[in-house]
C-alpha cells in the first residue's frame, strides 16, 4: 500500500534575490474536470541551469511542465501565476504563440516533420516571420550546431529528417526549438525513447546549452536528474514534496518521501 506523507513544505527551497531567476511558478493549481493533479506548486528556476522534475508516474511532473508554456489550456484549468520577465504569463490576455517563441518545448518522442533537415528548422522561422535566406540559412547552421548535430548532417540538410537515427530526431527537434532563439527550453523525457548512446549525446548538448539557455526537464531517469540539473524538484501526487540543489537531493534528502523515492521503496 502507498504510504501516506505530509505535503507540508518543508523542503522546498526559494531562491535568494541575488539568483536571477528565467520564471517562476506561484500557487500553481492544474484541474482536469474534478482531477486536482497540481496543487499549490511554487517553484523558481535559476537562469542559465537545468533543473530536474523527477517523481513517480502520475505525479504530475509533465503537467507541471506543459503549464509553464501554457500548453494545457484546453485540456485543463490552470490557476496561479506563471511569472516570466514581471508578467503573470498565466493572465488571459498574453499572446500564447509569443510566449512559445520565448518557452520552446521538446516532447517525449523526436517528432519530427516529414520534411527535410533543412525544412524542419526553416518551417517554423518562415512562420514566424524570417524571409532572408541568408538569414535562414545561418540559423540552421547556428541551431543545428547549438544541438551538437552540425557536424553530423551538414551534407545532407535536404534528406528527410525521418531518415535521421532517433537520438539525431531529436537533437533536430532541440535545434528546430533553439533555431526560434528562446531563453527557456522545456523537456520532457527527451531520452526516453533513446538509447543509452544518444542520451549520452543529449545530455552533453543539454549541458553545453544551459550556458545560453535555461532549462527545465522532466526525467524518470535519477542518474540523468544527478548528471544535468543543478537542483531538483520531487513531485509526488501532484504536490511538489522537495527542491533543493540535487547533489542534498541524492545524497542528504530532506524528508521520507523523498528518501523512500531515491531509494527505490516506491515508483
Ligand atoms: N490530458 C489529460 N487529461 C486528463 N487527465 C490527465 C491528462 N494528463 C494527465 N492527467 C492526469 O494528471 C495526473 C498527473 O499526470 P502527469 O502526466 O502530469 O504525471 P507525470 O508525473 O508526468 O507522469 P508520467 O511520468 O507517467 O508522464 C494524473 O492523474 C493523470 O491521469
Amino acid at each position: 500500500m502507498l504510504k501516506q506523507y505530509s505535503f507540508e513544505k518543508t523542503a522546498v527551497q526559494t531562491f535568494p534575490d541575488n539568483v536571477s531567476l528565467a520564471m517562476r511558478t506561484e500557487n500553481l493549481q492544474v484541474f482536469y474536470g474534478a482531477n486536482h493533479a497540481m496543487h499549490d506548486a511554487d517553484l523558481g528556476f535559476p537562469k542559465n541551469q537545468i533543473t530536474a522534475l523527477i517523481g513517480a508516474s502520475g505525479s504530475g511532473k509533465s503537467t507541471y511542465l506543459r503549464s509553464l508554456n501554457r500548453m494545457n489550456d484546453n485540456i485543463a484549468t490552470v490557476t496561479g501565476k506563471i511569472w516570466y520577465h514581471g508578467v503573470d504569463i498565466n493572465e488571459p490576455n498574453v499572446n500564447i504563440y509569443e510566449i512559445r517563441r520565448h518557452i520552446g518545448m521538446v516532447f517525449q518522442r523526436p517528432n519530427p516533420f516529414a520534411k527535410s533537415i533543412r525544412e524542419n528548422i526553416v518551417y517554423a522561422l518562415k512562420a514566424n516571420g524570417f524571409k532572408g535566406k541568408a538569414e535562414l540559412e545561418e540559423r540552421v547552421e547556428t541551431s543545428l550546431k547549438g544541438a551538437a548535430l552540425w557536424d553530423e548532417v551538414k551534407d545532407s540538410l535536404d534528406k528527410s529528417a525521418l531518415a535521421l537515427s532517433g537520438g539525431q530526431q531529436q537533437r533536430l527537434c532541440i535545434a528546430r526549438s533553439i533555431a526560434m532563439e528562446p531563453d527557456v527550453l522545456l523537456l520532457d523525457e527527451p531520452c526516453s525513447a533513446l538509447d543509452p548512446i544518444s542520451t549520452v549525446k543529449v545530455e552533453e548538448t543539454l549541458l553545453e546549452l544551459q550556458k545560453k539557455y535555461s532549462i527545465i526537464i522532466v526525467t524518470h531517469n535519477m542518474q540523468q536528474a544527478a548528471r544535468v540539473s543543478s537542483q531538483c524538484a520531487f513531485f509526488h501526487l501532484g504536490h511538489v514534496m522537495e527542491y533543493t540543489p540535487t547533489a542534498t537531493m541524492f545524497s542528504n534528502p530532506q524528508i521520507p518521501a523523498t528518501q523512500d523515492y531515491i531509494s527505490g521503496s516506491f515508483g
